[in-house]
């Protein structure tokens, strides 16, 4: 026996994980035969304490927390105050971000050893800071963002704004619902991926780039299994997910299950997840970091990644979407881009929306969906008796649009849309804005008209930016600012907000 636990202690050391999980298990298994029943704590009990809490250790390091936290539980049965076990379990609650859970865990270790270690110390200020997080979604990326985005990641937490999971009858299957009025930039969520992968394209030949992307999915794909397989807990996540079809029909989950902290342990049911189910789940539901409605921030331009975020899966897409998402290492953050009342769904957009129709038709397809949103609803009707328009020279001309608008009475939020629809042709327009002169609308009441349409977008800003070297003023400034909120939001605060839109160069000549 003593034999067993040298070695095995030595490969641990080595950090020879599955060597080391298999000389503990025949340890554990040898104490287990050996152990009577007796009321006090005998030698080999310990014996088998440390075991199990050492290959604890070692299935974390394999990441497998199912198996780690079994191991850390039946170790605190036998001593419900061993230090090491007590810490491991923490640790391994601190991984699968159940914070409190991990700081109570935390602070009976401190207990068992008050002269403790820096390393504790450190875990129980995380913890409270990361719960404090979760509890409030007080995130502040400032200081990262005003320091060019270097030095470390900000330390995030999961978080649940004022959000529900509930049926969509607009959209499709259940989306997610505002529960409160909250204005442009209000952070609604903040998700981990359960896994992502990412790759560098840059100067790669077309065919040697697709062979990355592929090579990039396959290896996303093995994680999410990978994890899935050894947690009940993400197992259980995940199978919440849409597999695609019949939508109708799918459970709407409890929105407190996506908060973490009420689960104590890993799961005790075992939710059935077939190859076949994840892979369907995995096409509907993965999200590209670096789509339109997204901004990575402290990557370069060249980066490629995707990842699965639960919660932020039962956003149903919109092309007059009113939310944005940040990534931020391995974590989404998910804001509005328009100000929302109670009750309204939060849909951000899948695909580019300042897009004619038919282009966002043929989107929507390689998505594997037909768009039910207001503003598909209402093109399809409209276009239906005017191929005029419809057959316009994509680069052509915003005055033909603006009149066509007026002959057909087309008013308000409707105007945005059909511009939102003409994008291109409004943004080349504008760079050549002397040609059309007084004959054209501003380029700020366009831009306002679309962000009302399409909520803010980094495409609006730059148009607004550009024109306000030709005329700037405070209340361009806070029209920019308000923009930049609804597409960084209100994480990023003014100070780098200002930077990051530029400006910081405009309010130097107004005042
Ligand atoms: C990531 S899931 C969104 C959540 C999903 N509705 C659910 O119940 O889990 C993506 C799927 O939702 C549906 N969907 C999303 N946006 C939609 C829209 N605008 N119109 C119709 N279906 C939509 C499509 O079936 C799509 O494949």
């Amino acid at each position: 026996m003593q034999e067993l636990r040298l070695k095995a202690s030595e490969l641990l050391l080595r950090e020879e994980w599955h060597d080391s999980v298999q000389v503990y298990t025949q340890f554990i298994t040898l104490c287990r035969s050996h152990i009577c029943n007796s009321p006090h704590l005998t030698k080999i009990q310990r014996s088998l304490c440390l075991g199990l809490s050492n290959r604890a250790e070692a299935h974390f390091r394999l990441r497998d927390p199912d198996k780690a936290l079994r191991d850390c539980n039946q170790a605190l049965e036998i001593e419900p105050t061993h230090y090491k076990s007590l810490l491991g379990k923490g640790r391994i609650l601190f991984a699968l971000n159940r914070y409190s859970a991990a700081l109570l865990c935390f602070k009976s270790a401190l207990l068992e050893d008050p002269q403790s270690n820096e390393t504790l110390n450190g875990y129980i200020e995380k913890c409270k800071k990361l719960e404090s997080l979760s509890r409030t979604g007080a995130f502040d990326l400032t200081d990262w963002v005003l320091n060019g985005f270097r030095g470390k990641t900000p330390e995030l937490a999961e978080y649940v704004g004022a959000v529900k999971i509930k049926r969509s009858d607009e959209l499709s299957g259940r989306g997610l619902f505002a529960t409160k009025n909250m204005d442009a930039g209000t952070l609604v969520l903040v998700t981990k991926a359960i896994a992502t992968e990412r790759c560098i394209l840059s100067n790669e030949e077309e065919d040697s780039a697709e062979n990355a992307q592929l090579v990039m999915w396959k290896s996303f794909i093995d994680q999410v299994s990978d994890s899935a397989a050894k947690c009940t807990w993400i197992r259980r996540l995940i199978s919440t997910l849409s597999p695609g079809d019949d939508e109708a029909s799918l459970e709407i989950p409890e929105t407190e299950l996506f908060k973490g902290e009420l689960t104590e342990e890993c799961g005790e049911s075992e939710p059935d997840l077939s190859s076949d189910d994840l892979l369907n789940i995995l096409d509907v539901n993965s999200l590209v970091e670096d789509s339109v409605s997204a901004k990575v921030l402290g990557k370069n331009s060249d980066y490629y990644g995707v990842g699965l975020w639960v919660l932020a899966s039962f956003i149903n897409h919109s092309c007059i979407p009113n939310s944005r998402r940040l990534h931020v290492g391995d974590y989404v953050m998910v804001h509005l881009s328009k100000d929302v009342k109670a009750g309204e769904e939060l849909t951000f957009s899948y695909f580019d929306v300042l897009l004619p129709l038919e282009k966002r038709k043929e989107m929507s397809q390689t998505w594997g969906f037909s768009c039910h949103c207001r503003r598909c609803r209402f093109e399809e009707g409209f276009w239906a008796d005017k191929q005029e328009l419809k057959e316009i020279d994509f680069g052509g001309v915003i005055f033909r649009i603006e009149e066509a608008m007026k002959r057909w009475n087309v008013r308000g939020r409707e105007k945005g849309y059909l511009r939102a629809s003409f994008w291109g042709v409004y943004e080349d327009g504008y760079a050549s804005v002397k040609r059309w002169g007084r004959r054209i609308p501003a380029s700020d009441v366009v831009v306002e008209s679309v962000a009302e349409a399409v909520g803010s977008d980094e495409r609006l800003l730059k148009v607004l930016m550009r024109d306000m070297t030709n005329k700037s003023g405070v209340l361009e400034i806070e029209r920019a600012m308000k923009l930049g909120k609804g597409v960084y939001g209100k994480v990023v605060k003014k100070k780098s907000l200002r930077s990051l839109i530029g400006v910081e160069v405009q309010e130097q000549k107004v005042y």
